[in-house]
Order: structure tokens, then C-alpha cells, then sequence
């Protein structure tokens, strides 16, 4: 049986992948699929250039609309908005000025001195790029710059009032640095483009974005947008909310203690273990344009705030039993989460690290192998599962008489399916016919039993 795994061999589609459907012929062997067959192939998922420019709109539309039913009364996800907001609340140079030296204090805090400095995967040219890891130290640099500044008389409990016009801001920017990072990619060398990033098209070029790590010299613009700005505003916003409720309502509600240390774990735990987002697909295969940089930049830190934004324009009562239990859903969610994401990082360190090496495996024809037992045995995308859970937690603390707080959970049940799906076909790709058999013995993808 010969494996010509996808990667090195096999011919590439628009996004230099084979098409995996059609590679795995029936003789076993597995080889290239032809250029414009769709089958199971990734890139059919990807949106076409209208769509695309579509997306551009929905997106940022989709935000808004967030962030201003979160405020009213009705609280409805699904009715129209309470009322469109004009230029003249949408925009201000102030808020321009303060979105701006937020990115410039994440890029001085990132430009410091690291704890380590650690290699990325290899790339298309063989070179390794170099990644500081500081991110946990930006993340207690900027909470004790903040609590010096509040402790001066900095009013953090005003940055609710200043959401709209502070997410327009950052839309804004975050449509010039796409434009930036397009131009950049136009004069970038063929070996630096995503495999994805050349479609000819210019609407689809700038919303995947063409470059795979565009960066001026040391400094990697997708590296630093996917960890620090968008992840640390995010645990401000919601400081905020709670300052705010604090101000208003005498002190702030259980729910909403509960809502910021949830999320304050998991942005520290991402940030802590900040090396692992350098085998991500994100960093290794996708290009760095529109979405991405929306995602990173504005969705995160405003719309993954909105169980804290819900909650101080609607106080919701919570008891202590039902307190625990929600805190017991999200330390099963996390316990699950890390527990699978640090067995495979453990694991693809070093396979024979003593709390891995009883594990069972499946060898690939890469060289690489396949847990099939502990996490990864359960289902195929065990940390999927502890994610999803900890969103439930997170949602839970806000009742259950609106949609609204369910957002992230209904969102991110949405892109981890489609995540999962992407993953499967790269994996399909890279590792073939072992791929196939860690699906027969791990058939369930994300929740066992059920999907
Ligand atoms: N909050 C949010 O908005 C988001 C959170 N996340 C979270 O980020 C984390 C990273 O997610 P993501 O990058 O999507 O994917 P994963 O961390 O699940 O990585 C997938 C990769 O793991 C390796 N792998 C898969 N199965 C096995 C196995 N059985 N044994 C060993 N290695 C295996 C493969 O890569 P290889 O073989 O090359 O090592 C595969 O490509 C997750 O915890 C996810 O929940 C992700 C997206 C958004
Ligand atoms: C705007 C679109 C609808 C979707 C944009 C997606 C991005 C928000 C996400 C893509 C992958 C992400 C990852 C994380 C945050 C969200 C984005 C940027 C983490 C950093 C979250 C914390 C985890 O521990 C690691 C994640 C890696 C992927």
C-alpha cells in the first residue's frame, strides 16, 4: 500500500490541498485529487466572493446588532434591533484615539522581553519561525497598568457607555489593516502566501487574507491579534460590567462574579499555555485577512463579552446551589478541555513523556501518530467538548428567560462543527488511510454517542 501523503505529494487544489474524497483511491493508495472536483474537499466550505463580501457586512452587522439589543429592555436575539444608531454615536476620534493605544500598549507589552522564545512549525521553505512567549506576563502587566490607572481615578465603569462607538472604531481599523495586510501580500514572495491566499480574486484574497504570517521583521501581526488584544480586551470589557454593576447596584451580582472568573480562566489558560496556538490551523494553514483580523480584533472582545453586557442592563437573581452546580458544568468543561488539548501537546513533545506513554496509537505513514486511547479515545475532538461545555457555563448564570446569553453557545456549537470539518479533511489529507482508521475506532467526533 503506498501513502502519498497530501502535504509533500499530492496535487493541490485552490488552497493547496488535494481533494481528500477523491485521493483516496480504491486500491488504497493515496493520491491527489483533480483540481475542481468538490467531494469532501475543504475549500467547497469556504466561501465563494460573494459570499464573502457578504460576511463583510453580516459580520460586523451581526456585532451591532449584539451589542445594542444586549442594552434594551426586550433583550430579543432575534427581533430587530431597538433602534440604528446614527454616524454621530458611531463614530468618535476619542474612542479612535483609545481603541489605537490599546493596540499600541498590547504591542509594547508584546515587543518586551520574553520568558522563552519558541519555534513555529516548519514552513514551505523549510524556516522556522521564531514566536515570544509572553503573553500571561502581558495579561498581569495590563491588569496591574489598569489597576494603577483606576486607583488614579481612571472610570473603567464607563466603558460600557463607550461600546458602540469603541467596536466602530475597531471595525474600522480593522478594515484598513486588512487593506494594509492585502497590499502587503501583493509584494510578498510566492513561498510566503497562505495556501489559500492566491485565488486571483481580490473580494476572497482579502477576506482569507493571502499572507500566511505577514509580519515586519520580528513582529508576526496574526500571532499577536489572535492572543492579545481581542483575548485581554475581552476580560477588561467584562471588568467593566462588573465595576459598572458595582456602581450602580451597590455590588456586583453573583452571576456576574461568576461570569468574569469563568472567562478570566479561560483567557489566562490560553494565554499560559500560548505556544499551543502556534500548531493551530490558523497560524499553520490559514491566511491572515478580513476575518481573522475581525475575529481576533473586534468579534472577540465584543461580542464574547455579551453575558457580562446582558447581565448589567439585566440583573438576574442566582442562588447558591444553582451557583455551584454551574460552577461544577464549567470545571468538567475545563477539566476535559485542558486535560485533552495538554495530553496531545504532551504527547506531540514528546511521545514517550511518562504520563503519555501508556496511551495506544496508531501509526501513520508520517511518522506521526494517532492517540486512540485517554482523550482522544473518547471522541475525536475531546477538547471540542470541554470548550463547549465551559460555553454553556458561561451562559447558564444569565437564567434562561432570553435567547441572548445562549449567542456564544448556538455561534461556537457553529464553528466548532465547521472547524471539526476542516480539521478532519487536513488530517484526512495528512495522514490517509491511518486517518481512516482512527475514525473507525473513534467514530464519534465531538459528543459521544451523539455526533
Ligand atoms: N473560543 C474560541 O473561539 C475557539 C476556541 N478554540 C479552541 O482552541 C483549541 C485548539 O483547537 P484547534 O486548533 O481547532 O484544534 P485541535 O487542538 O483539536 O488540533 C487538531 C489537530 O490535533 C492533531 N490530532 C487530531 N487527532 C489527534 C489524535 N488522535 N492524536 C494526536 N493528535 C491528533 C492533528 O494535528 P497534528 O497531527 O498535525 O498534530 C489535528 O490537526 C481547542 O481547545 C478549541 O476548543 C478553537 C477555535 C475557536
Ligand atoms: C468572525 C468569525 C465568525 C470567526 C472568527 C474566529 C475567531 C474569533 C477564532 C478563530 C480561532 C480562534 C481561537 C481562539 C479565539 C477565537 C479565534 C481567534 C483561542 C485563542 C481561544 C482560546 C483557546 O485556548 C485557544 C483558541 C485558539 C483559536
Amino acid at each position: 500500500m503506498e501513502v502519498r501523503a497530501g502535504t509533500e505529494g499530492g496535487e493541490r487544489d485552490m488552497e493547496g490541498r488535494g481533494n481528500a474524497e477523491g485521493a483516496l483511491e480504491t486500491t488504497g493508495r493515496l493520491v491527489g485529487g483533480s483540481e475542481g472536483s468538490c467531494g469532501a474537499d475543504a475549500r467547497c466550505d469556504r466561501p465563494r466572493p460573494p459570499g464573502a463580501a457578504a460576511l463583510m457586512l453580516l459580520l460586523p452587522a451581526t456585532m451591532f446588532h449584539l451589542l445594542l439589543v444586549a442594552r434594551s429592555g426586550p433583550a430579543r436575539l432575534l427581533g430587530p434591533p431597538p433602534y440604528l444608531p446614527g454616524l454621530q454615536v458611531l463614530w468618535s476620534p476619542r474612542m479612535l484615539l483609545l481603541w489605537l493605544t490599546w493596540l499600541g500598549l498590547q504591542a509594547a507589552l508584546y515587543l518586551l522581553p520574553a520568558r522563552k522564545v519558541a519555534e513555529g512549525q516548519e514552513l514551505k521553505d523549510k524556516s522556522r519561525l521564531l514566536y515570544p512567549i509572553n503573553g500571561f506576563q502581558a495579561l498581569l502587566l495590563t491588569a496591574l497598568l489598569v489597576g494603577l490607572a483606576v486607583s488614579a481615578g481612571l472610570p473603567l465603569g464607563a466603558l460600557p457607555e463607550m461600546l458602540l462607538p469603541l467596536a466602530f472604531a475597531a471595525t474600522f481599523t480593522t478594515f484598513i489593516f486588512s487593506l494594509f495586510l492585502y497590499l502587503k501580500a501583493l509584494v510578498a514572495p510566492a513561498s510566503a502566501l497562505a495556501p489559500g491566499g492566491n485565488s486571483g480574486n481580490p473580494i476572497y484574497d482579502f477576506f482569507l487574507g493571502r499572507e500566511l504570517n505577514p509580519r515586519v521583521w520580528s513582529f508576526d501581526f496574526k500571532y499577536f491579534c489572535e492572543l492579545r488584544p481581542g483575548l485581554i480586551g475581552w476580560v477588561l470589557i467584562n471588568l467593566a460590567m462588573l465595576m459598572q454593576e458595582a456602581e450602580l447596584r451597590g455590588s456586583p451580582s453573583l452571576a456576574m462574579w461568576l461570569v468574569n472568573g469563568f472567562q478570566l480562566l479561560y483567557v489566562g489558560d490560553a494565554l499560559w499555555h500560548e505556544e499551543a496556538v502556534l500548531t493551530t490551523m490558523d497560524i499553520t494553514h490559514d491566511g491572515f485577512g478580513f476575518m481573522l483580523a475581525f475575529g481576533d480584533l473586534a468579534w472577540v472582545p465584543f461580542t464574547y463579552s455579551l453575558q457580562a453586557q446582558f447581565l448589567l442592563h439585566h440583573p438576574q437573581p442566582l442562588g447558591l446551589p444553582v451557583a455551584s452546580v454551574i460552577c461544577l458544568i464549567n470545571a468538567v468543561g475545563y477539566y476535559i478541555f485542558r486535560g485533552a488539548n495538554s495530553q496531545k501537546n504532551t504527547f506531540r513533545k514528546n511521545p514517550s513523556d511518562p504520563r503519555v506513554a501508556d496511551l495506544e496509537t496508531i501509526p501513520t505513514a508520517t511518522g506521526r501518530q494517532l492517540l486512540v486511547s485517554g482523550w482522544w479515545g473518547m471522541v475525536r475532538h475531546p477538547n471540542y467538548l470541554g470548550d463547549l461545555i465551559m460555553a454553556l457555563a458561561w451562559s447558564l448564570p444569565c437564567g434562561v428567560s432570553h435567547l441572548l446569553p445562549y449567542f456564544y453557545l448556538l455561534y461556537f456549537t457553529a464553528l466548532l462543527v465547521h472547524r471539526e470539518a476542516r480539521d478532519e479533511q487536513q488530517c484526512l489529507q495528512k495522514y490517509g488511510l491511518a486517518w481512516h482508521e482512527y475514525c473507525r475506532r473513534v467514530p464519534y467526533r465531538i459528543l459521544p454517542y451523539i455526533y
